[in-house]
């Protein structure tokens, strides 16, 4: 599956009777690195969730390319081309980093999973040790590529840097910026690591209480550090 674009429209959506976003719209062309950027608890990892289907969705639509997915369940999204890795790291700790992997081969041979080590050749080398012998950032590699194993056309990272050591952090943005060259998919990246996601996107979306506060490129934010500061609270 080729890179597609993503259409959110309108989003209002939370956890129970909880509404946490309001009325969100983001429109990503087919092929794009973008950031979702924001202070804590403004609502960036409910956005993924909610684009994967995992909270309550209150009104609103999400297409990827063509297709409306707003009615599927996760299951059938990831069967439309979303790929989804969240903050929690969900690798099966008693699984080998292999047999992690093999898990998001779904239908694919095995010896697609050369792309993987081609991708994290660390995770070549720890390739029979179980996931619970993993350190952090090799548990982020292995969820990561047990994702992009799936081709998927759009791929969401939830703060994909967190806690990492900063060589794995740029490990992993070349590994990021190599596959959005591909073409093969189109990535939206949560970051709280502001100046590495600014690097890699192109477009970037900010938050602010459940709600799409300022859009626009690196370059444009770049040359607003009062909206950097107000939004982001950090100087720039
Ligand atoms: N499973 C949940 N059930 C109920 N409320 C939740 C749940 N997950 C998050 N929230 C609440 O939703 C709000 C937004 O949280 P969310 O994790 O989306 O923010 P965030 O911008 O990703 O924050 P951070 O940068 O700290 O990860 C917060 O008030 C949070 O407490």
């Amino acid at each position: 599956m080729p890179a597609a674009s993503l259409e959110v429209s309108d989003l209002t959506a939370g956890y129970g009777p909880t509404r946490i976003l309001e009325n969100v719209s983001l429109s990503v062309e087919a092929g794009r690195r973008v950031a979702v950027l924001g202070r804590n608890g403004v609502g960036k990892s409910t956005l993924f969730a909610t684009i994967a289907g995992q909270t309550r969705r209150y009104g609103g639509r999400i297409a990827i390319g063509n297709e409306d997915i707003t009615e599927l369940p996760g299951s059938g999204r990831a069967l439309k081309g979303l790929g989804y890795v969240p903050q929690t790291r969900a690798i099966f700790k008693s699984l080998t980093v292999e047999e992690n992997l093999q898990v998001g081969l779904k239908d694919r041979p095995h010896s697609a999973i050369q792309e993987a080590y081609e991708m994290f050749p660390r995770l070549h080398e720890r390739r029979r040790n179980l996931g619970s012998q993993l350190s952090g950032g090799e548990q982020q590699m292995l969820t990561t590529a047990r994702s992009i194993l799936g081709q998927p056309s759009v791929l969401l990272l939830d703060e994909p840097l967190e806690g990492l050591a900063p060589v794995i952090c740029d490990e992993l943005m070349a590994a990021f910026s190599a596959l959005a060259a591909t073409g093969a998919m189109t990535i939206l990246m949560i970051e709280q690591r502001i100046q590495a996601a600014l690097n890699f996107a192109q477009d970037v979306f900010i938050l602010e209480r459940g709600e799409i506060a300022w859009s626009g490129t690196p370059a444009q934010l770049e040359g607003e550090p009062e909206t950097v500061e107000r939004l982001l609270g950090v100087a720039h």
